[in-house]
């Protein structure tokens, strides 16, 4: 017998709504929660989520609700897509309610006190909860606009990983699955900063050969770090990893590489955060990661010439020139050098 509960996806912004209307066309009745009552009536009644994802027909299938105790009880399945800022804060006064639940976070962000994942603030606040993550290539709007799209669902729990690829696989959504749920996470949540160095150097005018050497050393960078927390490098080369990083790297229509191109054009940090008006993780990871590659002794030039442009008062040009001036380093780091003479 079919699941006939609604499936639970908790948040109303841009990734929030493109995941409620995939379920949805995938025939499954769908909850969608949002704090904000205006913006669930206006949803209600016009079928659209105007500020989140303008010009994209919800789907009769997505009830908008605002009632998040109603919810929690009601559904078995949560895709949690709200900011890594609010989650544990909305989520954690309900703890009893998820315990035994099956919670997926698709939000790709660190807890800044904790350096914790979203799924380990998840598992924190509900031991007894299933859990398990979704990252990958994956821009809102053009999940929205049936692009062809694949992502990654990744846990231990193996068949968390079938229910979810049963819920939202479909005509223009592949969905793979991963047992690496730490190494998953982290790619999604690393490559947002590398995304922001990226669009300012589009702003600056910087060339392909440019683009394409930050690129493949963020991948580097990211991956040395990853492996210094114990995840798995190979999980780095999929979708979640180096998947992820192309996109976000590339497109415009990455809100972490706006706020790098909008750096680029001169604008400070706050000016580029509040013209974006939506969430921007890499900010935050930007200073957790900084820290935390320093106390873990992890050599992460990228990630510390951002820091030092956008935190310690340095200008791009002295960066830009200490990173080009710095010692030369063998090319891959996991591939042994004693092939040299
Ligand atoms: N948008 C994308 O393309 C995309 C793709 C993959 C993953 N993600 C991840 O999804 C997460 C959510 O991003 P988004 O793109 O949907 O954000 P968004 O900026 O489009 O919307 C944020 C939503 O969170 C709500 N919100 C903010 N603070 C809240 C609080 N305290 N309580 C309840 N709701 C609150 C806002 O009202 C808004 O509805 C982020 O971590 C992001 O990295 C986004
Ligand atoms: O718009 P961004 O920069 O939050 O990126 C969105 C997704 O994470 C891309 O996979």
């Amino acid at each position: 017998m079919t699941d006939q509960r609604p499936i639970a996806v908790l948040g109303g912004g841009s990734f929030g709504t493109a995941v409620a209307n995939l379920l949805a066309e995938n025939g499954h009745p769908v909850r969608q929660w949002m704090r904000d009552p205006e913006q669930a009536e206006a949803i209600r009644v016009n079928r659209e989520n105007p500020r989140y994802l303008k010009g994209i027909k919800i789907r009769p299938e997505v009830e908008p609700v605002t009632d998040l105790q109603a919810t929690l009880d009601d559904s078995e399945l949560f895709f949690v897509a709200l900011p890594s800022s609010a989650l544990r804060t909305v989520l954690a006064p309900h703890a009893e309610r998820l315990s035994g639940k099956l919670l997926v976070s698709l939000t790709k962000g660190i807890e800044a006190q904790t350096f914790k994942l979203m799924s380990e603030i998840l598992q924190d606040i509900a031991p007894k909860a299933r859990i398990g993550v979704i990252s990958g290539p994956n821009l809102a709007r053009e999940i929205a606009e049936h692009a062809l799209t694949a992502t990654v669902v990744a846990s231990e729990d193996e068949e968390l990983c079938q229910r979810v690829q049963a819920a939202l696989h479909g005509r223009t959504f592949r969905v793979y699955a991963s047992a690496d749920r730490f190494g998953v996470e982290l790619g999604g949540a690393l490559k947002n900063v590398y995304a922001i160095i990226a669009g300012m150097a589009v702003a600056l005018g910087m060339g392909e050969n440019t683009k394409s050497m930050l690129i493949t050393r963020a991948l580097a960078e990211m991956t040395r770090f990853a492996v210094s927390q114990g995840a798995n490098p190979m999980t780095f080369l999929g979708l979640a990893g180096v998947g992820d990083l192309i996109v976000t790297c590339s497109s415009p229509k990455s809100r972490n590489y706006q706020v790098g191109f909008a750096l680029g054009q001169g604008l400070s940090l706050d000016e580029a955060v509040s013209r974006l008006g939506e969430v921007a993780e890499g900010v935050n990871t930007l200073k957790v990661l900084k820290a935390k590659s320093q106390e873990a002794g992890v050599y992460m030039p990228l990630v510390a010439g951002l820091h030092a442009i956008l935190f310690e008062g340095r200008t791009l040009e002295q960066v830009i020139e200490l990173l080009m001036r710095g010692e030369p380093k063998t090319d891959v780091d996991f591939i042994s050098t004693s092939g040299f003479n």
